[in-house]
């Protein structure tokens, strides 16, 4: 069988005074080295691009993450100063493709603002700059210059017994991850499901209920880790398997409850 292919909708960004659609190499990397699939980069267009036409042609969606945040519009507020910066390119890309996706039964995985994206696609809000609000951590990127530091793994979170991600992760209960947002789930969605939280309440993983396949959302960075982190690697392996099983002519429902 040729090695399956998942998409990953483009960011847009300003390089040398020109604009670029663009995604990070470990996005990417781990999914050819770790998940096994090979990835389309997926132009952000605010208008254009043909969803379903890119889904008959993929096994897979990607959601990565960004520094730019999902317009507020889309989830009913206004815009604020500390809700930038936008990539409004990247949402009217990214929101359709996890709908139809997850519409289609194509597996998912989304990282970060990915499970952002998520959740405004499937009707919940966001909270902006977290580390403001009373008992919450501070979540952000540590401010160091190497992206290792970046991506330190350095805060635990609480993985439900039972759950789509228990299964994918291959673990319950702790398990220490890196740390790199200053917005998160406000209200779920209704069609998702939180399956582990930050201490402080913050929710950091979810799965779309009643799913087709896998399809599940983490605010944490398993791909920076994920050929030596045992449960980022576990994760992606776990998503590489439904990308090849639903490539193969079938789909896999979670056993997880
Ligand atoms: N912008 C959102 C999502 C954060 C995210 O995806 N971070 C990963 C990229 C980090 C970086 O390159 O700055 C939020 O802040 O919550």
């Amino acid at each position: 069988m040729p090695m399956p292919i998942v998409a990953l909708p483009a960011d847009i960004r300003e390089i040398e005074g020109g604009v670029w659609h663009a995604s990070p190499n470990q996005y990417v990397k781990a999914a050819l080295k770790v998940a096994e699939v090979m990835t389309f980069i997926i132009p952000a267009f605010e208008e254009g691009n043909d969803i379903d036409a890119i889904l008959d042609r993929v096994d897979g969606v990607l959601i990565s993450g960004s520094a730019t945040n999902v317009h507020p519009s889309l989830y009913g507020r206004q815009a604020t100063e500390s809700d930038g910066p936008f990539d409004t390119a990247r949402d009217a890309t990214s929101l359709p493709l996890i709908r139809r996706a997850i519409d289609r039964g194509i597996p998912l995985l989304a990282i970060c603002r990915g499970i952002q994206e998520l959740n405004v696609a499937l009707g919940g809000t966001l909270a902006s700059e977290i580390q403001d609000q009373p008992g919450i951590w501070d979540h952000r990127k540590p401010p160091v210059l190497e992206r290792d530091g970046m991506y330190a793994i350095r805060q635990p979170v609480f993985v439900q017994e039972g759950s789509c991600m228990a299964q994918y992760l291959g673990l319950t209960g702790e398990v220490q991850v890196n740390s790199l947002h200053r917005q998160a789930i406000a209200e779920t969605a209704p069609r998702l499901k939180v399956e582990a939280t930050a201490a402080d309440g913050t929710i950091e993983a979810v799965s779309v209920i009643d799913a087709k396949n896998f399809a599940v959302g983490v605010q944490w960075h398993p791909e920076y880790w994920a050929e030596t982190d045992a449960p980022s690697r576990a994760l992606f392996q776990a998503f590489g398997d439904a990308v090849r099983t639903y490539a193969a002519g079938n789909t896999v429902k979670s056993v997880a409850a």
